[in-house]
């Protein structure tokens, strides 16, 4: 459903300059009949999410390959796969790392039976008063002082908002707000100061925190910059090049030109007062709705001068703003070279599929750095999960407290966020609960609605503990139950839903290994935390076991039983283990990679061309 853009142009072939903002599947078709003119191509510029894509939409094809970015629409478009029974080659890249999996009804697993890794997510009190990491500090530049600030102001922040003339006054003074009148430049300094300097203050104040830990610095405006400059900081009237708000930029009104420097102290001071002034002056009408978006230049220099600053005061290693948007936007730069060995593997697969070829299906990971000289793993399917939920007809169970929680909670939290239906139906024996479409009576919209906000136990069919939930999706084709459980309390770090779905087989533990995929290039993944049942945005990768070891043609394996052995070395060919495997080593060189021989089960190395 995209639109071609100028980045895309480096990596992405089939498009030129004159193609920017035109769709990507019309110009590819366009580019594709040029050297093939003879073959049928229909594109479709839409969501495939929408309706029309449904499961008769689906049965048409013998193959469906997918290239989406993001979790929401593969586990989609693998339901409709599994209900058309249609097989699906399914792929991903992020940087270095790629991985092509192959996805047919009732032969190997589904793309969601193994659950996926979530985004790395942090406690609140290491974020709000014990960073020991620049991502740290991203973190709570972008989420709570970029959100405070600009954000949506009935949104919960643990930002502290009191100052110290409040805390003496019995009335509660948010400290972020605007007032009337107050100068923007005076406005801007004074929460630099609460935030920098007399947060950091309260914090020491508790100095069990600091026995173990080195203690923060507290920072003030007027300590970073001499007193002629904490009224003059930028112009920014002279040197926006326009007025439109995408093109305001604080490094442009302060001259700083190259985003790859780490700035001083008190240049990120600088653009923390520059950003916050050009968003009250020149954004005025965003304030109140933002969301932190890695590609507003603003945002990010917004961010990586807060996370700069806050960094310096706990003694943390300062970064560039290109360094920062990375991190804040969880950018993983993509490689050419990745997209095309993942692309040629996922016409390799698919070519498999078409001839139905089973036995030779392979779901094949690309490496960051080879591993006993592969650069590519190759490793057999996987039977169906019998567990999973989506491709067999497992129930599942959930703990909620019946007695708190509305069908609402239930609805967003579990239905949509967790299991990814779009469209959901919710039945309890066979009084409807809950229904979504365009072709309801006003009377059952009235009622639905109704029961929206009324807590489970109260509806006009009760959910209590024991009861069964039958939760659908028509246009997925996906029914599952769920087993209701009432529990009173929850913890409120660990279970923030105040919920807790299981029943599922749970991810097998994972290190960290920076030579494997392990979730959407999040700077420093945590795999370990893994759980299952979490929406993930913009995944690209999928997660594998750290090592892999070969396994004997035909045999059939457990995720668990991919350890720590690690890929056969060559001279397993002659024991016996990968008989059915062919390796030919044409050069003792280092430099090798690993490929896949027409579509066989056999490998081969070929030596890298110069
Ligand atoms: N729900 C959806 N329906 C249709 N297409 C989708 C959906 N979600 C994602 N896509 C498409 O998936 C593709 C993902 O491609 P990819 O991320 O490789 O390219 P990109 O977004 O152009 O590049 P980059 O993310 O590196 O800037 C995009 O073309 C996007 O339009
Ligand atoms: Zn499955």
């Amino acid at each position: 459903m995209d639109t071609i853009e100028v980045s895309n142009l480096n990596r992405q072939f089939l498009f030129r300059q004159s193609h920017v903002g035109q769709s990507k599947a019309k110009v590819a078709r366009d580019a594709v009949l040029r050297f093939r003119p003879h073959i049928n191509i229909k594109p479709y510029h839409a969501n495939v999410k929408d309706p029309e894509f449904n499961v008769d939409f689906f049965k048409q094809f013998n193959v469906v390959l997918n290239g989406l970015d993001n979790l929401d629409a593969r586990r989609h478009v693998n339901r409709l796969c599994l209900a058309a029974d249609v097989p699906l080659v399914e792929s991903g890249t992020t940087g270095f790392l790629g991985q092509v999996t192959v996805h047919v009804k009732g032969k190997t697993e589904c793309y969601e039976c193994q659950p996926k890794p979530t985004p790395k997510t942090y406690p609140v009190c290491t974020i709000t008063s014990t960073p020991s990491k620049f991502v740290h500090c991203i973190v709570w530049a972008k989420d709570l002082l970029f959100a405070k600030l600009f954000g949506d102001k009935n949104q919960g922040n643990d930002l502290n908002v009191h100052s110290s003339n409040a805390a003496s006054s019995s009335e509660h003074v948010d400290v972020f707000e605007h007032r009337v009148d107050e100068d923007i430049e005076q406005y801007g300094q004074r929460i630099f100061d609460h935030v920098f300097g007399y947060n950091i203050e309260v914090a020491l104040a508790n100095e069990e925190a600091w026995k173990t830990r080195n203690k923060p610095k507290p920072i003030y405006c007027r300590d970073v910059l001499p007193d002629r400059l904490v009224s003059q900081n930028g112009s920014f009237d002279k040197f926006c090049a326009t007025d439109e708000p995408s093109s305001v930029s604080a490094m442009t009104s302060l001259g700083l030109k190259n985003p790859q420097d780490v700035w001083s102290l008190m240049e990120n001071t600088k653009i923390f007062l520059e950003a916050l002034k050009l968003f009250f002056g020149k954004r005025e009408k965003e304030i109140g709705n933002m969301i932190f978006d890695k590609d507003d230049q603003l945002a990010v220099e917004f961010v990586s001068a807060a996370a700069n600053i806050r960094a310096a005061s706990f003694g943390i290693l300062m970064h560039s703003l290109f360094e920062a948007k990375g991190i804040a936007g969880n950018i993983v730069h993509a490689v050419a070279t990745t997209n095309a060995i993942i692309a040629g593997l996922i016409v390799i697969e698919a070519i498999k599929v078409l001839q139905s070829d089973t036995k030779s299906y392979r779901m094949t990971y690309c490496l960051e750095h080879p591993s006993r000289k592969m650069l590519l793993m190759p490793v057999e399917p996987f039977e169906p999960n019998q567990s999973c939920y989506v491709c067999s007809e497992t129930p599942l169970s959930l703990e909620i407290n019946t007695y708190r929680s509305k069908l609402r909670d239930f609805v967003e939290k579990i239905v949509k966020a967790k299991l990814g239906m779009n469209m959901p139906l919710i039945m309890h024996g066979s009084a409807l609960l809950y229904e979504v479409g365009d072709d309801l009576e006003e009377d059952m919209v009235a009622n639905y609605a109704a029961n929206f906000d009324k807590v489970l136990s109260e509806l006009p069919s009760p959910v209590t503990s024991g009861t069964m939930l039958t939760v659908e999706d028509l246009q997925q084709e996906l029914s599952c139950n769920i087993n209701i459980k009432h529990r009173e309390e929850f913890d409120e770090e660990k279970e923030p839903d105040g919920m807790l779905l299981s029943g599922w087989a749970q991810a097998p533990p994972m290190e960290k290994d920076n030579n494997m995929p392990v979730g959407n290039g999040e700077s420093t993944p945590s795999t370990s935390q893994a759980v299952p049942l979490k929406p993930e945005e913009d995944d690209d990768i999928e997660i594998v076991p750290t090592e892999i070891k070969t396994i004997p043609a035909g045999t059939k394996r457990k995720i668990s039983e991919l350890s720590s052995t690690a890929i056969s070395e060559p001279s397993s060919a002659t024991d016996g283990t990968r008989s059915t495997k062919k390796e030919e080593e044409i050069d003792g060189d280092d430099d090798v990679v690993v490929m896949l021989d027409d579509g066989n089960s056999d490998i081969s190395k070929k030596k890298r061309l110069h």
